[in-house]
């Protein structure tokens, strides 16, 4: 297994966010995780991606230990995550922080001492072409981010994540602020990310027509433990799941 999560439990307080978890990621493949608001999805990936350390349990990707990695250690190991919330970041440019993506990879040392943060990067050129062009953003790439819309944004933090060139990347919501027809042409973008650099992903997310269109198989939590995982056949039909989202009794 690539990504493998066992007991995972996390607390705040009396709040058990994340409850004994296992989940498993083969290579390759595409898992979304959904499930109602406050049910833990992003705090497992926080967890994953080292920005908490949970009370208990063991997440290993390819077979090492990444709880409590600094991102610049997981960068090293290939792991790369986008966020909920994307920042401002001041008055950084499309195309800076992609570079800054770049800069957290695995690749880093070569490029470094071929001089490509510099000067021109052809990969991270690309990238902002190939993952913003389908968002009709093509000519963003000198535009300070904090004037794109939240949606926008967060293609452009999935671009700084793909630009880190990752072997596992964690999703966080990508297509939260973007119409249907711009969470269509992204999901249709991390397909091919898949395609062509051949990433394992683990994506949080609500809409189910971009899950559907997307992801290889589908985990559900709620309050924090994991009640699914299946097809996105077998998930409709589910009585748990259908019990938890639908209040069927
Ligand atoms: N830093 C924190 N401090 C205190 N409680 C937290 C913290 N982070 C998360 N929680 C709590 O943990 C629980 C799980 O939250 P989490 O954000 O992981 O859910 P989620 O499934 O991602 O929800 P959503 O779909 O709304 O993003 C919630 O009760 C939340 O209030």
């Amino acid at each position: 297994m690539a990504l493998e999560a066992r007991g995972v439990t996390i607390r705040f307080g009396g709040v058990v966010a994340v409850n004994g978890l296992d989940l498993d990621v083969r290579q390759g493949e595409i898992v979304a995780l959904i499930g109602p608001n406050g049910a833990g999805k992003t705090t497992f990936i926080n967890c994953v991606s080292g920005a908490y350390v949970p009370q208990s349990g063991r997440v290993t990707w390819k077979g090492g230990d990444i709880l409590g990695l600094t991102p610049n250690a997981l960068g090293q190991r290939g792991v790369s995550r986008t966020f909920q919330n994307v920042a401002s970041l001041h008055d950084l440019t499309v195309l800076d922080i992609v570079r800054l993506g770049r800069s957290l990879g695995r690749g880093r040392t070569e490029r470094r001492s071929l001089g490509l943060f510099t000067t021109r990067d052809p990969l991270a050129e690309e990238l902002t072409e190939t993952l913003l062009a389908p968002l009709g953003l093509a000519d963003a790439r000198h535009r300070p981010i904090q004037m794109l819309s939240y949606g926008h944004r967060k293609a452009v933090d999935l671009a700084r994540a793909i630009a880190a060139e990752p072997e596992l990347l964690l999703l966080d919501e990508p297509v939260a602020g973007l119409s249907s027809r711009e969470a269509h042409e992204l999901a249709d973008v991390i397909r091919g990310v898949r395609e062509r650099h051949g990433c394992t992903i683990l994506m949080v997310e609500h809409k189910m027509d971009v899950v559907n269109r997307t992801c290889d198989r589908i985990v559900v939590m709620a309050a924090g433990s994991r009640i699914f995982d299946g097809s996105s056949d077998e998930v409709q039909v589910d009585p748990e799941v259908r019990r938890v989202y639908l209040g069927e009794p």
